[in-house]
């Protein structure tokens, strides 16, 4: 086995192992970046970019619909076509990451396609290669589409979100296993271009993870989608013949139900590839579903993690800035160090659920003095608005700081309205300067002012 002797190891190049290992180089030091797929991750090729696209893309027919309501009429013949040619094209080159690795070398880093494992602190080993880093290696391994255990599901050839966004064209019925993030945006986004399409989602609501009302919101979205949502399933059994899915699933009440269709999806969560990294070798837990960091991504002697491993929120911008805190670490910089306490989050779907940092439930669990705002419309510009402008905000303050800990704003452009929420929460803005501030008329973000005026009750 060869031995090279470098600065610093970067193993997994998603998003955040990009950065890491750009930025690194770029400051003199000499890097080796490691990835058995695709330099980006899941992210450009399988996760936010695509799938995205695919939104749009159903946001455009979504809003066609509407005409008839609005501004005349519109013949819609839904056709996926244009948006898998964005896909394969425009978005992943074909599923090809040859201009990101040219990317990563310009910028000096010394690309190696392989599987990487940890064989001692500041050790990685690629195939018969052999990297000890004087620094040290940045883990940025991701996650993998995980499968829940349901009889005879790992026999059928289901769909993960990688096949899924992969499609050239939209199946005629879609059972999609899981209402989170990844479940909830491709349903509804194939419901739009005419698949039949259930949701089984075992949680007792969609977006299980987000405030009620939210989850409320999107379910009302999805029921004039023709969208089937089953919360509280229990699927007991899938099998697939003749190229069709049979489903066994006993719903919320407990009755049987059987459903057919010529796709499953299962979006039921991800697994970390943390199992065949050599973590043992650094004295780490490979069976672990994250891995614990300092506020400067230390990970142990010699390592720092960044990332869905790191469990702090599965989402590019969080492995992009942890990215960015390791960077500051290796290049003895000072801080800001990591913190987490307002992480934001937006569900891709129509209403759009943008949200930072604590959920109601959230903040009276970790015992705080909460009372929360809520408005269930988006006021005069979600009436004017009309078809498809539902949505609300939320507001969760803890009573004793005098300032928002977590925000929810869900509409047309909940994301986006998310912004100023986020940065409330982030720099711990008191609610009463927040109240102070004069909001422009007649836009979706002044229903942020009617929901801290319901804070009074
Ligand atoms: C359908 C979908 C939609 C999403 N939408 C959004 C969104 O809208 N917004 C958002 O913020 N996030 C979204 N996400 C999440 C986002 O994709 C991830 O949070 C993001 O990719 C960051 O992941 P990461 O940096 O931890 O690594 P990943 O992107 O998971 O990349 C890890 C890399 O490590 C490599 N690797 C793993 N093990 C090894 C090994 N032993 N040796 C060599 N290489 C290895 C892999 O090949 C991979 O390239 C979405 C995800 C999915 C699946
Ligand atoms: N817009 C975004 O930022 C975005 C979009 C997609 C994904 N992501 C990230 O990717 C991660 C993974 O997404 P995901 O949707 O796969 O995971 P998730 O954990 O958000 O949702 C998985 C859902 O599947 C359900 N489930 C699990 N087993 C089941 C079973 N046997 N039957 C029925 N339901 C079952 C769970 O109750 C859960 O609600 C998310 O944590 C998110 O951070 C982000």
């Amino acid at each position: 086995m060869s031995e090279e002797h470098v600065d610093l190891v970067v193993l997994g190049l998603g998003p955040g192992g990009e950065s890491v290992a750009t930025q690194a180089a770029r400051a003199g030091m000499t890097v080796v970046g490691v990835d058995e797929r695709l330099v980006g991750g899941e992210c450009p090729y399988y996760g936010c970019i695509p799938s995205k696209m695919m939104v749009r893309a159903a946001g455009s027919l979504a809003e066609a619909h509407r005409v008839a309501q609005l501004a005349g009429s519109a013949t819609v013949a839904p056709d996926l076509t244009p948006v898998a040619r964005r896909i394969r094209e425009e978005a992943t080159s074909d599923w090809d990451d040859t201009v990101a690795v040219q990317r990563l070398e310009d910028a000096g880093v010394t690309f190696v396609r392989g599987h990487g494992r940890l064989a001692g602190p500041g050790v990685v080993e690629v195939g018969d290669r052999r990297f000890v880093a004087g620094t040290g290696v940045v883990l940025n391994t991701g996650t993998a589409p995980a499968a829940p255990p349901v009889d005879g599901l790992a026999d059928t050839p289901y769909w993960t979100n990688r096949e899924a966004l992969r499609a050239t064209e939209a199946p005629a019925a879609l059972v999609v296993v899981g209402g989170g993030a990844i479940g909830a945006e491709l349903a509804q986004a194939f419901a739009r271009f005419g698949t039949r399409v259930s949701v089984l989602e075992a949680a007792p609501r969609l977006l299980a993870l987000e405030e009620p009302e939210a989850s409320a919101v999107v379910a009302d979205s999805f029921a004039r989608d023709g969208v089937q949502v089953l919360s509280g399933a229990r699927i007991r059994s899938v099998t697939h013949a003749e190229g069709r899915f049979a489903v066994a699933v006993t719903d919320a009440e407990g009755t049987g139900l059987d459903l057919s269709a010529d796709r499953l999806l299962v979006a039921a969560g991800r697994r970390p590839n943390l199992a065949d990294i050599g973590l043992d070798t650094v004295g780490l837990d490979p069976t672990a579903r994250s891995i614990d960091t300092d506020e400067r991504m230390r990970a142990g002697e010699k390592l720092w993690a960044v990332g869905d491993i790191t469990g702090r929120g599965a989402f590019t911008h969080m492995s992009m800035y942890q990215a960015g805190i390791a960077v500051r670490d290796l290049t003895g910089a000072d801080g800001p160090w990591a913190s987490y306490h307002a992480v934001p989050r937006v569900t891709y779907t129509d209403p759009e659920v943008g949200a930072v940092g604590m959920t109601e439930q959230q903040a009276r669990d970790a015992s705080l003095a909460v009372r929360t705002g809520l408005v269930t419309a988006l006021g005069t510009r979600g009436w004017i608005h009309g078809p498809g402008g539902e949505g609300l905000v939320k507001v969760v303050e803890d009573t004793a700081a005098g300032h928002l800990v977590g925000a929810t704003a869900a509409g047309p452009s909940g994301g986006e309205v998310l912004a100023m929420l986020a940065t409330a929460v982030h720099a711990r803005v008191p609610t009463a300067v927040l109240r102070e501030q004069v909001l422009a008329y007649p836009t979706f973000h002044r229903a942020v002012s009617s929901a801290l005026d319901d804070l009074d009750g």
